[in-house]
Order: structure tokens, then sequence, then C-alpha cells
């Protein structure tokens, strides 16, 4: 199997602030065309660590390498080089309101010393990518929040960045462009197969963008990997429950205020269930109930697609004299299992 080398790699970062740990030990490492997201409630060090990421920062302890490069280790001309390999896009876009569209997109090449024309030729590729064909000479005043944001995309992919790293990139947006600014960045992603890493406070935009997700909590690396494991580990680990609460399905009111901990004879069984997809989409509890002669319900919940997978999130009652048959039947097919409650048989 060949290996490929990281494009990012955090090693060890440990930072305080006024001996107050704001980053403890936190370790990752992101290859070349990853799609990344970083979640993190308030205060949880998603700010700190973009600093270190993009070199504008250096940790204390431990190691930043951008392709390999130890960003803690460089001078400070050296950084300003490396800077220009990472494109950056801010919540609030940072454009230049007296420049026009092209020239704020410009502004990169012109930096760096590029020729006009070369800059102009740059310019006009970017805008269409970005879908703002026609849109040059326009200011950013005339722009929605979207374009804007598709602006600042142009501008941080002008001098064709290794890294695109989005700060709350949708958090000033409408849905309608958190959704589109989100499919230009998936879009991106797959022509330029460039790596992006998004930080963010939404689990509502990880979960439809990132195919990978890093948690963080009070400094510390909660979690790292895909949503279906992120789901599979909420019914555990206490950390994870406040930032998947804006997605996951919620117990119906009805259920809940029937619902007790122990088990008696008849009693349904709540249960949440994460699964892949596979093999276990909705009519599936039909067949199980048909199967184990069961009451079964799907109360909460369904199967979405993210990033061509199917995730399921279900919650789902299971009534009937085979139920606990059933409910190992279910154990093995899916990729987790969390009892909820049980809801008393009333005859
Ligand atoms: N310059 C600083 N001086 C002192 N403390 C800081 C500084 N920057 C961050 N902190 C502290 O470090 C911790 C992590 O802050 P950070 O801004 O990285 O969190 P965050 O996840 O980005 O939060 P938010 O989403 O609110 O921006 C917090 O406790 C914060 O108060």
């Amino acid at each position: 199997m060949v290996m490929k080398a990281p494009i990012l790699e955090s090693r060890h970062v440990t930072h305080r602030f006024g001996g107050q740990a704001a980053l403890k030990n936190i370790s990752f490492s992101i290859e070349k065309g990853e799609v990344v997201g970083v979640i993190g409630r308030s205060g949880a060090g998603k700010s700190t660590l973009l600093r270190f990421l993009c070199a504008l920062e250096t940790p204390e302890e431990g190691q930043i390498l951008l392709d390999g490069i130890d960003l803690t280790k460089q001078p400070e001309n050296r950084l300003i080089e490396i800077r220009r390999h990472i494109g950056l896009v801010f919540q609030h876009f940072n454009l230049l309101t007296s420049r026009t569209v092209a020239s704020n997109i410009a502004l990169p090449l012109q930096i760096a010393g590029r020729p006009r024309r070369e800059q102009q030729e740059r310019v006009n590729e970017l805008l269409e990518l970005v879908g703002l064909a026609g849109f040059g000479e326009k200011y950013p005043s005339q722009l929605s929040g979207g374009q804007k944001q598709r602006v600042g995309i142009a501008r941080a992919l002008a001098a064709n960045p290794t890294l695109l790293l989005c700060d709350e990139a949708t958090s000033a947006l409408d849905p309608e462009s958190t959704t589109s600014i989100l499919n230009l960045l998936t879009d991106i992603n797959r022509k330029l197969g460039l790596t992006i890493i998004i930080i963010t406070h939404e689990m509502d935009v990880v979960r439809r963008f990132a195919r990978r997700i890093l948690a963080l909590d009070h400094g510390k690396l909660i979690e790292d990997g895909t949503l279906i494991d992120f789901l599979s580990d909420g019914g555990q680990k206490k950390t994870l429950q406040p930032l998947l609460a804006d997605i996951r399905p919620k117990l119906p009111n009805d259920v809940a205020q029937q619902m007790c901990e122990t088990d008696s004879p008849g009693a349904a069984i709540i249960m949440r269930v994460v699964h892949s997809g596979e093999g276990v989409m909705p009519p599936f509890f039909g067949a199980l109930a048909q199967r184990f002669t069961l009451d079964a319900a799907l109360l909460q919940g369904g199967v979405t697609t993210i990033s061509g997978q199917p995730v399921g999130d279900m919650i789902v009652s299971l009534r009937g004299e085979r139920r606990d048959e059933a409910v190992e039947f279910v154990k093995e097919l899916v990729k987790s299992m969390e009892v909820l409650g049980y809801v008393p048989h009333h005859p």
C-alpha cells in the first residue's frame, strides 16, 4: 500500500493563555484532497488552532507541519511566503469596499507581483469558477452576502493555495446562501482536489459538508472521524452530545412523557439507531415487524445522504413478545444502538 504524505499535521500542540490551556495536546493529520470540518462550541479553541494552522502564531508546544515544513521553526520572512499558500475565507468576507470584485480577487496576485495580464486571466478564470462571470466590475456593496463570500473564496484561491481554511465561512449567511457556498466548496474540492478545512460552531454545516469531523471541547480533541462515528459515539461520550443536539432527531414529547428507565412485561423498547444506510432503510422496520411479529415504529429521524453515503439516525420503538430477539437482530446490522428507555404496556 502506498502511504500518502499528509498535507497538514498538528503534532502534540498545546497552548496556554495566562496559565489556562486553550489547546491540549492536539494531534491530527490531514491528507491532500480531504474535506475536514473542525467543530466546537464557543471557547473550545477553534480560533486559536486556526491561527496556528495558518502560521499567524506559533504554539507554545508541539509542531504544525504544512506539506512537511514545520511552521513553528520558520523565520518570519519564510512564514510570509508560506502564508501565501494558505487560502483564508472569513466569516465577514473582509473585502475592500473601494475596490471592484475583480480587483479584490486580484489582490493576492498583485501583492505577489504577478504581471497584470496574468492577473486578469486568473481573475476571469476564478470568476467563472465561483459562478460570478460578468461581476468583475461591480463593487462589494452591490452584492448579496452569498455573492460576497464567492468573491472571498475566489480571492483565497487566487494564488493556487495548498490548503483552503474557512473560518465560520457560512455563519453570516442565510440558509439558502449557506447551501450554495457549501455546494461551491464541494465543487472546488472535486474539481481542484484542494484540501479544505472548515472551522465552525454549526454542526449542520459539518454534517452536510465534511467527510471527516474533528471536534474540540475545552481545548481537547474529543473526536476525529466520520459523521457516522460521531453519531455512534454520541451515545457514550457526554461531551459530544451538546454538539450533536442541533442535528439529532429528538424524542417526541408524548413518548418522552410516558418513557421510563425500567423494562416491564409488554413494554416497548425505545432505541436510537445509527447506521450507514445499507440494508437498514426505513422499510426495513416493516420487514422486521413482520419477521418478529412486532409493533415497530419509526418515531423520529431517517436516512440522509452525506457525500454520497447514506447515513441513518433514527429513534425507533419495538413492542412484542419477540422484541428482545428483534433487538439482537438489529444490533448485528447497525453501527450503534442505544436504549433510551421503555414505554410500559397499558392494556
Ligand atoms: N488572546 C487571548 N488571550 C487570552 N485568552 C485567550 C486569547 N485567545 C483565546 N483565549 C482563550 O482561549 C480559549 C479558546 O478560545 P478560542 O477563541 O480559540 O475559542 P473558539 O472555539 O474559537 O471560540 P469562538 O467560537 O467563541 O470564537 C478561550 O477560553 C479563550 O477565552
